[in-house]
Parts: structure tokens; sequence; C-alpha cells
């Protein structure tokens, strides 16, 4: 700790302690390599099940749910909350199991093909309409990855085109489900989740509300600024910070920190995904700061989520500092360099533990 005075006249700011509603934990020893940048800061995260095999069931859950709890640092509380991956095979009874389970809190949709580890994922919405038919029913929400896959498609209007031709079905055709559309990218898909707030929410990454897709071709291209659903173009950078920093209930912090091996990143063909855990908190106070909004990012971090997911607000708190340091260039992890967001470049704010 600082002497109290040192920090006297610094911007300070105190939070509940905020959750991460979209996160990639990954397996094996890149599990327990990056799972302290995010229980650093964040009380619970929406685990992301889009492992290799995914995870479909219940007892695939419970198992990966404890391989993360093994793999936390000694003094952390951090809460994994768990999801399913949603395939063409997901029998109905899976649903019940997972409502029953107390640890799954939603099912997640990939279109197949549409993004990292989706091959499993589903080609015909239709097929799992019994599925959701279970979920609208107990209550249990479909967390989107927003995207089609139709290679007639131009990649920057995959989300809109999701948008027309199946979100806006599966939301007439089950009007009692929940949705999360994970990662919005667009202005229109920030006004479409703004015209359903009940029942229908959305996660916003920290990338996507920094950067527009020039950040994918400064002065040559950047593989660690690509992810999907890819970056957007100014306007839409500009009304998902509107949206994030308008404290409106249905919008709330998902990171989508993504982490893939350096050498997964600079290839020919390099993985999508953003890692941005090392600095995330941080990050997105940047983003309200720079939007003079930074009363509202308790609202956005801590409070809109867990109302969403029927969860209890935490009880403790975090403390964030106008305090710049230095990102490193790459870090170390599992073996292996991993680049994460802001990689050699200065952060403006620190995350402290609450002293109270
Ligand atoms: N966002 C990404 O670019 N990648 C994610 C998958 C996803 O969330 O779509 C990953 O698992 O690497
Ligand atoms: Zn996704
Ligand atoms: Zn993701």
């Amino acid at each position: 700790m600082p002497p109290a005075d040192e920090s006297a006249g610094t911007e300070q700011l105190r939070l509940i302690r905020p959750d991460d509603w979209h996160l990639h934990l990954r397996d094996n020893e890149l599990l327990a390599a990056v799972l302290p940048a995010t229980a650093r800061c964040f009380a619970r995260a929406i685990v992301m099940p889009n492992l290799k095999p995914p995870v479909t069931t219940v007892a695939a859950a419970a198992a990966y749910r404890e391989w993360i709890l093994a793999a936390l640092p000694a003094s952390s509380d951090f809460q994994p909350l768990m999801t399913l991956y949603l395939t063409e095979a997901t029998p109905v009874g899976e649903i019940e199991a997972a409502v029953h389970s107390g640890f799954v809190h939603g099912i997640k949709y990939y279109p197949a093909g549409a993004t990292t580890n989706s091959e499993n994922g589903v080609r015909d919405i239709r097929r799992v309409y019994p599925v959701l038919a279970a979920m609208e029913k107990h209550g249990l929400p479909l967390l989107l990855h927003g995207e089609v896959t139709d290679p007639e498609v131009d990649i920057f209007d995959r989300e809109a085109v999701f948008i027309e031709r199946i979100l806006t079905p599966v939301l007439a055709d089950f009007p009692g489900l929940k949705v999360v559309l994970e990662h919005i990218t667009t202005a229109e898909a920030a006004d479409f989740v703004r015209g359903h707030s009940q029942r229908l929410a959305a996660t916003i990454t920290v990338h996507h509300l920094l950067h527009n897709r020039n950040a994918l071709f400064q002065g040559g291209i950047r593989p660690h600024h690509y992810c999907l659903p890819v970056l957007k173009r100014e306007r839409h950078r500009q009304a998902l910070v509107a949206a994030a920093t308008s404290g409106a209930p249905e919008f709330f912090l998902g990171t989508d920190s993504a982490p893939h091996p350096r050498g997964q990143k600079e290839s020919a063909c390099g993985c999508a995904g953003i890692y941005s855990a090392p600095a995330a908190i941080e990050l997105y106070a940047e983003v309200f700061a720079a939007a003079n909004a930074l009363d509202r990012l308790e609202a956005f971090a801590s409070r809109n989520g867990p109302r969403f997911y029927g969860l209890p607000e935490n009880t403790d708190h975090i403390r964030l500092v106008r305090r710049p340091w230095t990102m490193p260039e790459s870090l170390n992890l599992a073996g292996d360099r991993l680049v994460p967001l802001r990689a050699g470049e200065s952060v403006a704010w620190s995350c402290l533990p609450d002293p109270d």
C-alpha cells in the first residue's frame, strides 16, 4: 500500500466488485496461467464452454468447474459460473439437469463454423427448438455468438444479418426466453437490444469500446487486434460507448478475454481472440473516464449483470486509482508467450483491493 498522502489528489473510484459475464478460461496449463488475471479483480465470470472437446453436458461442466476451482490461487474466492455448449444433439433432459445443478447459468449457442472451436455448434436453429422451449420454461438464458456463417455475407455484416435471420425469429417464437447477445459490435445491435429490455441483454467487450477496425491495419496487419466479431467502424464504436455508459440495465460487462499463444495469433491463418484479462477493468475505466461517465461504471460492471442473471450483487468492493503502469510486451504463460491487449503500452488505471 502506498502512503495515504501519495494518492491524495489522485482520482479514485470505489466499485462493488465487478463480474465478467463472458470469459474464456481454456484448459490444461493455460487455464491455471490465465485464471489469476481475472480472479484478481472479478468475483465471478460466465465461463465459455468452447473447449476441445466442448463442454456439452452438466457432468462435463461439473468437472470443468472443479478444475477451475482447483487452479485458483489459495486466497481467491472467485466463482466460475458455468455454461453448456449447445449442439444439435443436446437432449432436452440436459436442460433440466442444468437448471437443477445450480452451477450452470446459461446455454451457449455457436453457429457452426462462426468462431474458435465452434465446429460442433448449430447449423439449423430449428433442430434445437425443443431445447430452447425447455430453456424458456425454466428461465435458463441463451447466450449467443451472434454472427451468421453464410459465406455470401460480408464479414462486417454478419452480426446484423444474424439479428435479422436468427435472433428476431427466436425472440418471436420464444417470447419468454431470456437471451444475451454476446460481444455486440454495431450500432444496430445496440439499438435492437435497447428495444427488448426485459428479456434481451448484451455484453460489450473492452476492445470493441476502445478500438475501431483501423486498429487491425495500423502500419501493417495487427493480429493481436483480431477477434470475432471483428472490430467495426468508428461510428459503431461510438454507439457501443454510448450504450455501455448509458447505465441502461440491458448492457453489461463481458470481456470475451480469449487467450491464444502468440504463435497461433502471428500466423498465416491466425486465431480470433483478444487477451484482455490482464488489464480488463482498468481499460473499461479508461473508456468510461474518456466518456465522462465513471459514475456509470458500477452499473455496467457490477449491477446489471447479476440483475439479468437473477444473482445477488457482490458485497465487497475494489478500488480503481488513476495511476499508470506499463503492460509488458508479452507474458510468459504456461510455457507460451501471450500478447495481451495494450502490450508494451501504458494503462491509465490500477485496480487495488478495497481496504475496508
Ligand atoms: N472472440 C473471439 O475472437 N474468440 C473466442 C470465441 C468467441 O467468443 O467467439 C475464442 O474462444 O477464442
Ligand atoms: Zn463469440
Ligand atoms: Zn467469447
